[in-house]
């Protein structure tokens, strides 16, 4: 089994975030890399059974600059054998735009026609023992996906 994480990250939240999905996908035995997004090639996420996306949320709502060529790139790859799940760190404080990158991120990986093995997850700026737990959830749900799919 094998995940590729993809990351991006300012102040490292989200990185936080990506290295507590990745220890414990480890955990449960899948072999993980972890990319940052502007390094990222969406073809690469084929070579997977799981992608995670954990993208940060600025402006008002903005995708991260460095990430647009990346999620553009998600609807020219056919990723239908890839479960995913986008989890990631916005701040509360911008209401109707709170991680809306994630949104947009779990539906271009949808539209993408990749399988959607967990519901987006918005953390609330740095993960704390809180956001362990929730995700745990994340990582569980897609792993009972991938079980279902073989
Ligand atoms: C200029 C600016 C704009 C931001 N806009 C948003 C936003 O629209 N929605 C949101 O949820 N968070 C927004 N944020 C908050 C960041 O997404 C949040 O701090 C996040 O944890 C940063 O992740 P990082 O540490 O991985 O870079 C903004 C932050 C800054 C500095």
């Amino acid at each position: 089994m094998q995940a590729n994480i993809v990351f991006a990250s300012l102040t490292g939240n989200n990185e936080e975030v990506a290295e507590i999905v990745q220890r414990q996908l480890d955990a449960q035995g899948v072999t993980t890399t972890l990319t940052e997004m502007s390094q990222a090639d969406a073809e690469d996420l084929t070579d997977g059974d799981i992608a995670v996306i954990v993208p940060y949320t600025y402006g008002e709502g903005d995708l991260p600059e460095e990430g647009l060529d990346f999620f553009e790139d998600l609807l020219d790859t056919d990723l239908s054998g890839v479960v995913f799940g986008v989890a990631g760190s916005g701040d509360s404080w911008y209401g109707d735009d709170y991680c809306k990158a994630v949104t947009e991120f779990d539906q271009q990986l949808a539209q993408a026609g990749a399988t959607r093995g967990a519901q987006p997850l918005f953390v609330d700026l740095r993960p704390d023992d809180d956001d362990e737990p929730r995700l745990a959830a994340f990582t569980q749900s897609l792993m009972t996906a991938i079980a279902k799919r073989a």
